[in-house]
């Protein structure tokens, strides 16, 4: 069974098109990561599948059954959320957050293990509102986690968190994947899904423009690595024409001293470095970045990342500034 299905689901604010004829699939038990830049309508699809939002058109359906707003309280007992503008009581101590969590799904963990699971042992005693931003966010996870939740759906949780606390959230993400849940998060940083995820879909300007597992994606993109190189001086344009008749290079620029090259398939790094040299070409230095979320955007799409498609240029990062 499908633990989501989003089918043909559009939405619209005013000029800007939020999402465009969505169609998703996710298994049941899988890990699946939602990858995509500001404003790409992350956000809206998740409100839109928790029935937050209500979509112009499409059909949705959570672990089987439709939703619908009358009919969903039965299946909001079985989904943990931690929403992307989540809220705290701040004169209530985490653990009494994670007391009334429990007893509103009739659940019979214990708070404390819930406090160590994200790692705020020590701090259950404090009013949630002297918590740190990241604080706050370990603790709307803890309740996310509340009543072991058949499918959970985190919007950004890596996001606040400082990298132990990212660390903790791949952990606990893992931990819920072991014990049989699915697990659907947002991102924006490609590093923070592909630890985790079976699966990642790519959303862009409200669409559906891959999806596949991060290797899949990256071997599809044909841009596995890059390769930065620090040369000295200018290189030749027939130096970097010999690294372009390399196979497995996808692309080859030079700014200055610098040339930056895009790795496909399985071209050795060092036989790019040897072209470079045997061409006269001094290299000084060189470093690998990972295909990076824009990289593959950029392979997918032919484009930058992040313009949006309303009629006007003004939100840029709509998505952050509501
Ligand atoms: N309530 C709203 N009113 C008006 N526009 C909205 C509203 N919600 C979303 N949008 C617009 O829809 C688009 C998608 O936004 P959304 O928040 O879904 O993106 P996102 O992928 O979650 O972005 P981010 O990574 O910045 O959180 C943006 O252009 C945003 O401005």
């Amino acid at each position: 069974m499908a633990a989501i299905e989003l089918d043909g689901v559009s939405k619209r604010y005013g000029a800007v098109t939020a999402l465009d004829d969505l169609s998703l699939t996710v298994d049941e038990g899988e890990v699946f990561g939602f990858l995509g830049p500001n404003g790409a309508g992350k956000s809206t699809a998740i409100n839109v599948l928790l029935d937050f939002v209500q979509p112009d058109a499409g059909e949705v359906r959570l672990l089987g059954d439709p939703i619908r707003r009358e009919e969903s309280a039965p299946i909001r007992d079985r989904v943990g959320v931690l929403p992307e503008g989540f809220g705290v009581y701040g004169r209530l101590s985490g653990r009494k957050h994670l007391e009334f969590a429990v007893d509103s799904k009739a659940a019979d963990q214990d708070p404390d293990e819930l406090l160590e699971r994200v790692g705020l042992t020590g701090d259950g005693g404090r009013p949630a509102g002297d918590y740190s931003r990241g604080m706050q966010q370990r603790l709307v996870l803890a309740m996310a986690l509340v009543g072991e939740p058949d499918l959970l759906v985190l919007d950004e949780p890596s996001t606040g968190l400082d990298p132990n606390g990212a660390r903790r959230m791949r952990e606990v993400v893992r931990e819920e994947a072991a014990r049989g849940a699915t697990v659907f998060f947002s991102s924006h940083i490609l590093g923070q899904v592909e630890a985790v995820c079976d699966r990642v879909g790519i959303i862009r300007d409200g669409e559906m423009i891959a999806v596949d597992s991060v290797a899949g994606l990256r071997e599809a993109s044909g841009a596995e690595s890059v390769l930065e190189i620090a040369v000295g001086g200018d290189p030749s344009a027939a130096a970097l024409d010999a690294v372009r008749e390399l196979g497995g290079v996808s692309e080859v620029r030079a700014a200055g001293d610098q040339v930056t090259v895009t790795l496909g398939g399985d071209v050795r790094k060092t036989a790019v470095l040897d072209a470079l040299e045997s061409a006269g070409v001094e290299v000084a230095d060189f470093e690998t970045r990972e295909t990076s979320l824009e990289d593959l955007f950029t392979a997918y799409t032919g484009g930058g990342s992040g313009d949006r498609r309303a009629d006007t240029d003004t939100d840029d990062d709509g998505g952050e500034s509501r």
